[in-house]
């Protein structure tokens, strides 16, 4: 995607074909606040009358499209990136034996960081992908039975983006309560500069620093 009609066009088949906002965002990696208004100026675009529309500034909603298919769609490039990752991570403990990637775009990643430091591999899913209807909070992420268990073990964290922190937050505390301690985080890119999660240390091999203040209400950046 090169710019943002694409991402208009994308977000408009997205909700065409019935994905919900919540979706679009994941699938576009942007935040739901930035989905909607997507869908909405799809929706200006084609006439189209039947989209949920949510109040946007003038200027739309501040965020930043992150798209790394050009490392997701090559194994030797995704590789690459994953020792670079692991590179980050080894910063922290050299005596980690286990990676937890985040579902979905995190697992790829995190495969290639335990392949590098020849770790076990765990998956954590978020309570997000299980939510259809209701209170969120009333859900709870899950760890694969497929994958190594976090039980007693130190381990890494590993996803693509880290847009709100919402999601590396909730994957600390699950682990945490799972009876796992998490030891450092590493994502490809932080829009957010989270540095770290309850004591967490949070790498990012990027980082997006907006500067200017566009049209920011409050101007206090
Ligand atoms: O910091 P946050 O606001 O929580 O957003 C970051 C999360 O959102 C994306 O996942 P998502 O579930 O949207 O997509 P994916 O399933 O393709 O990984 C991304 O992969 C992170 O896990």
């Amino acid at each position: 995607m090169k710019n943002v009609d694409d991402l208009i066009d994308s977000a408009g088949d997205l909700a065409a074909r019935g994905l919900s906002r919540g979706e679009i965002a994941d699938e576009l990696n942007v935040s739901r606040e930035t989905a909607s208004w997507l869908v909405e100026r799809a929706g200006r675009s084609t006439g189209a009358t039947d989209v949920e529309t949510e109040p946007a500034s003038a200027g739309g909603p501040q965020d930043v499209h992150v798209d790394w298919s050009a490392i997701g769609e090559a194994g030797a490039r995704l590789s690459a990136v994953g020792v670079a990752l692991a590179d980050l991570l080894r910063e922290h403990s050299h005596d980690v034996d286990l990676v937890i990637g985040v579902e979905k775009a995190g697992v790829p990643l995190a495969t290639a960081v335990a392949r590098e430091l020849e770790t076990d591999l765990g998956t954590y899913t978020p309570r997000k992908h299980q939510w259809e209807e209701g209170d969120i909070e009333d859900l709870g992420g899950s760890f694969s039975r497929n994958f190594a268990q976090v039980e007693g073990r130190d381990c890494f964290i590993v996803d693509d983006t880290i847009t709100s922190g919402t999601t590396i937050n909730e994957a600390v505390e699950a682990i945490e309560e799972t009876g796992g301690h998490a030891i450092a985080a590493a994502v490809l890119v932080d829009k957010q500069g989270v540095g770290d999660v309850e004591g967490v240390p949070v790498d990012a091999l990027m980082q997006v620093i907006r500067v200017g203040n566009d049209s920011d209400a409050d101007g206090d950046e």
